[in-house]
């Protein structure tokens, strides 16, 4: 092992930006599908992982829905979920925040309560067993309506208080923060947190929209941030949390070399950056490739690397006294 690669391994992380369907891996996806008697365009795992291959975001999200299709009990949800936290452990992940699509679940039928009460399951098991904690994002589709957003939110009020915060995600382009703004005013108003995605392929309009319109608590991607100084300058100013995804930003064309991320000019700007992995499945790595691949890429020095494990506590929501618990924990690792 390098010297860079066993730190990455020894620094306790938060995971911030997850979905969980995106980390469904195609041998469980061919293993499920068999036991649910589903069929699958895919017979074998080579099959499924040479359609992996996507030129933009959108070609990803139509394999991404098909794949969750399998998906029709609760115990898939808890078993995808116990997946993702055991590789999630290998990799020293101390925290995560989960994103879920459920409207992709319930459009096909699936009951939201059937895929919430999998996840929260296996979340509750990856505190006792594991020593993760967690917190669940519930995602609202973007390419659906605003109306859509508040039959979901409505539909999913008994669960209320077992959600940190919202998130929006699937094809940025033509969906905009903008149309989500009644909804997100909303769950303020309810006390959640919210989340966007933002920038990943979609303009700095859209950041701009996120940011400062709707009041975003943090940034999904947030790539194109860069391309505004005012952007740049208003997140390094209130410190809104930006979740990097270096894998993710390859795979899906955003950039075309892991050289061109924004990543190290980013947290050159005093921006409070984090790595992530999105959907590990799809995109070839968990966190720590991610953060392996990012510092090989950038030539991150090993102080940047600290900076960004620190970074993944301080942009959880999680009070100041577990932030302050997990940074120590770092400094502890480090011998500090
Ligand atoms: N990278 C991504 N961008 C938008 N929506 C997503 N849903 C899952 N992954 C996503
Ligand atoms: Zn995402």
């Amino acid at each position: 092992m390098t010297d860079r690669a066993a730190l990455i391994a020894k620094l306790p992380k938060a995971e911030l930006h997850l979905h969980i369907e995106g980390s469904f891996e195609p041998e469980m996806m061919l293993a499920i599908a068999e036991r649910n008697r589903v069929d699958i365009p895919f017979k074998t795992l080579a099959q499924a992982k040479a359609a992996y291959n996507f030129a933009n975001l959108q070609e990803f999200l139509d394999l991404y829905y098909q794949g969750m299709n399998v998906l029709r009990v609760e115990q898939d949800f808890h078993d995808l979920t116990w997946a993702y936290l055991n590789r999630a452990k290998a990799d020293n992940v101390r925290h995560v925040e989960m994103f879920y699509d459920p409207q992709a679940h319930t459009e096909r039928g699936v009951a939201f309560g059937t895929v919430t009460d999998g996840i929260l399951s296996a979340l509750e098991r990856g505190e006792k067993e594991l020593g993760i904690t967690s917190k669940l994002i519930m995602s609202f589709l973007r390419h659906l309506s605003e109306e859509d957003g508040f039959a979901l939110l409505e539909e999913s009020r008994p669960w209320h208080n077992r959600f940190v915060g919202v998130g929006l995600d699937s094809s940025e382009v033509g969906h905009p923060p903008l149309k989500f703004e009644r909804l997100f005013a909303e769950c303020r108003r309810l006390g959640f947190k919210l989340c966007m995605h933002a920038g990943e392929e979609g303009p700095p309009d859209y950041v701009r929209e996120a940011l400062l319109d709707i009041g975003i608590d943090r940034l999904d991607h947030g790539n194109r941030s860069m391309e505004d100084p005012a952007l740049v300058a208003a997140l390094r100013d209130t410190q809104i949390p930006l979740t990097n995804c270096p894998l993710s930003n390859l795979s899906l064309c955003v950039i075309g070399d892991l050289k061109e991320s924004p990543l190290k000019a980013q947290l050159e700007a005093g921006l409070l950056v984090t790595v992530n992995s999105d959907d590990p499945a799809y995109f070839g790595g968990y966190v720590n490739q991610n953060y392996q691949a990012i510092a090989d890429a950038l030539d991150l020095s090993d102080d940047q690397l600290v900076q960004l494990a620190r970074n993944s506590f301080t942009g959880a929501f999680l009070n100041d006294a577990d932030k302050a618990r997990h940074l120590s924990e770092i400094d502890k690792a480090l011998g500090i």
